[in-house]
């Protein structure tokens, strides 16, 4: 990484404005350049990788500096993780710095505490200790710190995947098939691919592998009636549709009027015109009763504590807490029984979340089937199988960025039978 002063200050002056989070960390730093219009393509690029590199290995940081002021972790950062050495930040540090940063490159991250090296809270340890072993922590932690790569979903309305992957080949963009997912590109890198004539003529669209496989999981036909009652801006319901070759029916239902407000262009250039954004206003609206016991597939894409993203948004660390996760695990098991009133005898639903808590997933469908006997779980192997997706993870789908090189994902899927 060689960066410019102006853009180390400005790295700085980001992390202060960032790093105490009362926002997301995605929506602070579009503020934050809003409020910094002279910064160019190059010095944004720079200071939001330098901001998420801080956020991810923040633990550390915080260890290596005796005061964690935005200075501090910003050098602390670019030595221990950018790999930079200390003639090429002469410059801009004073003697104490260089001295100090001399001293920390020897500091071994491997010597430090377990909760250090996976740069997991102490609460999000105590959770993940019921479940996982210390080996199987630190993997995922270290999973969790690495970038994301950006994968796309080849919209099949309009394109096949071959063909995608050789325009994009030409176009100088390295790119191969996703392992798991059989409408897959990813890229390798991360360039502007909103500004791509595939994307902006609706033949790509970005979406992670673990979300795509979701879609699989649902498997909807052409001519259901198909609901994603949680659809937000659309990632998953864009690819129902076009699974769908557009026939039948898709409500794309969402508390808020934002979200479906993003999914509003991203509809036009799919080409697809069997998806209906519809805004409700609880799980329990008033307007879903006249389908009660009429749709073949529902997918119950739940508000969760998006712990499994922490690749892409490794601020939720901080920004969940165990409070917030009880109130999640309410509202997500409100959701999944309304959501399941809309199902017909013989109908699926999948029932999914980014998190990698069992109090959010497995817990919530166990209680859920207890509740409802009319419910039985299907197997998310054999149902991926028929799919030709040769993709193991027992009755759940439960995706790990450690084993998958995907976001951490969880899925059951529910058939109702009388
Ligand atoms: C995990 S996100 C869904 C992401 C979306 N499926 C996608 O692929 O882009 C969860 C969504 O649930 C919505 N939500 C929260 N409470 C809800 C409720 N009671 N009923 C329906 N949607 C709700 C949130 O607004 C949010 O968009």
């Amino acid at each position: 990484m060689r960066l410019t002063f102006t853009q180390l200050d400005m790295a700085i002056a980001a992390i202060r404005t960032i790093l105490p989070l009362e926002s997301p960390a995605d929506s602070l730093l579009r503020v934050f350049f809003r409020n910094h219009p002279m910064a160019g393509q190059n010095d944004r690029a720079a200071v939001a990788e330098i901001v998420y590199g801080i956020l991810r290995h923040r633990f550390f940081l915080e260890y290596l500096a005796e005061k964690a002021t935005p200075r501090a972790l910003l050098l602390a950062y670019l030595v221990k993780f950018e790999g930079l050495n200390l003639r090429e930040l002469t410059t801009f540090i004073s003697e104490s710095e260089a001295k100090w940063l001399a001293h920390i490159k020897a500091i071994n991250l491997g010597s430090q505490p377990l909760a250090i090296q996976a740069e997991f809270p102490d609460w999000l340890m105590e959770k993940l200790q019921k479940f996982l072993s210390d080996t199987e922590i630190l993997r995922l932690g270290q999973a969790l710190q690495q970038p994301a790569p950006l994968d796309l979903r080849v919209n099949t309305l309009l394109a096949k995947r071959h063909e995608v992957l050789t325009l994009l080949n030409q176009e100088g963009i390295k790119a191969h098939a996703t392992p798991y997912s059989p409408i897959g590109i990813r890229l390798s890198g991360k360039p502007a691919i909103n500004q791509d004539p595939l994307f902006l003529s609706g033949k790509i669209e970005v979406q992670d592998e673990s979300s795509q496989i979701l879609g699989y999981l649902l498997a909807p036909r052409r001519g259901e009636m198909v609901v994603d009652f949680c659809a937000g801006a659309g990632g998953k319901a864009l690819m129902l549709g076009a699974l769908m070759h557009s026939q039948g029916r898709i409500y794309a239902f969402d508390i808020s009027e934002k979200r479906l407000n993003n999914l509003k262009p991203r509809l036009k250039r799919s080409g697809l015109s069997n998806l209906h954004p519809q805004r409700i206003n609880n799980e329990n609206d008033i307007r879903l009763k006249r389908l009660y016991g009429k749709i073949d597939r529902v997918l119950v894409d739940v508000p969760c504590s998006g712990l499994g993203t922490l690749r892409r948004n490794p601020d939720l660390k901080w920004r969940q807490t165990p409070q917030s996760i009880g109130e999640l695990k309410r509202k997500q098991a409100a959701i999944l029984s309304s959501a399941a009133n809309l199902l017909k005898p013989g109908g699926r639903l999948v029932y999914a979340t980014c998190s990698l808590l069992p109090e959010e997933n497995q817990d919530i469908v166990k209680h859920f089937l207890s509740d409802n006997p009319h419910f039985a779980q299907l197997n998310c192997a054999s149902l991926l199988a028929q799919q030709k997706i040769p993709l193991d993870t027992g009755e759940y789908l439960q995706l790990s960025p450690a084993l998958h090189q995907t976001d951490g994902f969880f899925a059951a899927a529910l058939e109702r039978e009388n």
